[in-house]
């Protein structure tokens, strides 16, 4: 038998669907939505150059990856991570499994061969429950282990663009970039909701 979906669910589909963005990705032939999320950075703070190398973390469906593959041309490449399929993209590396998983930076350093990072981008987040109280601990503790990841793979004068949430609670997050980079932004694209409390964190130049 197939099963209802509930009013809540519904109405989430109504509204996606009736999002510009989502309908803007669709005649554009776009993964995702979030595509537009990085063209509004980018476009605003010329963060690609071409030839780089590139990290984009919880890339599943593909959007980053996507706008990013225009900037890797011959010299550069992009690795990609995800714990949910993501179907191949040209001249990007991907890795299915946990962004935790010593698997994945094992695979990140064979890949990398003895180079480093120009940008480290992570649109992860954790599964939201809705409780606060295990949520928010979740954010917190993916968003230290992405600076983690970045001062090992990133290079020193490189770029670490990294999704999180507004709040109280990450005050001392911000504290831990601000000790490891010297230019911290924190950006809201037009393109990411209102309602949402994510804001993005652009990092650049380590100490
Ligand atoms: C908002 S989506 C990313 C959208 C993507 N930037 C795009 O443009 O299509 C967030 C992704 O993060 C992934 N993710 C969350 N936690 C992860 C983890 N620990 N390891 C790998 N991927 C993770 C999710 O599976 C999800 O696909």
């Amino acid at each position: 038998m197939k099963k209802k979906r509930s009013s809540s669910s519904y109405h989430w589909i109504k509204k996606h669907f009736n999002d510009q963005y989502v309908q803007e990705a669709h005649s554009k032939k776009l993964r995702s939505r979030a595509w537009f999320k990085l063209e509004q950075i980018n476009k605003s703070e010329k963060i690609f150059k071409n030839g780089m190398i590139i990290i984009d973390l919880g890339s599943s469906p593909g959007g980053w990856s996507q706008y990013a593959q225009k900037y890797i041309q011959k010299k550069g490449m992009i690795i990609s991570c995800d714990i949910m399929p993501m179907k191949p993209i040209q001249k990007v590396k991907f890795f299915q499994g946990d962004f935790f998983d010593s698997f994945f930076l094992e695979k990140i350093t064979k890949c990398l061969n003895n180079k480093k990072a120009h940008i480290i981008m992570s649109d992860m987040s954790p599964n939201l429950s809705g409780i606060s109280a295990i949520d928010i601990p979740k954010s917190i503790n993916l968003l230290n282990s992405v600076l983690n990841f970045s001062c090992n793979f990133l290079r020193n004068n490189g770029t670490l663009l990294t999704k999180t949430f507004l709040g109280k609670d990450f005050d001392q997050c911000f504290k831990n970039f601000h000790s490891i980079f010297k230019e911290i932004k924190i950006i809201k694209p037009i393109a990411s909701k209102l309602t949402s409390r994510e804001v993005y964190i652009l990092a650049k130049e380590r100490h």
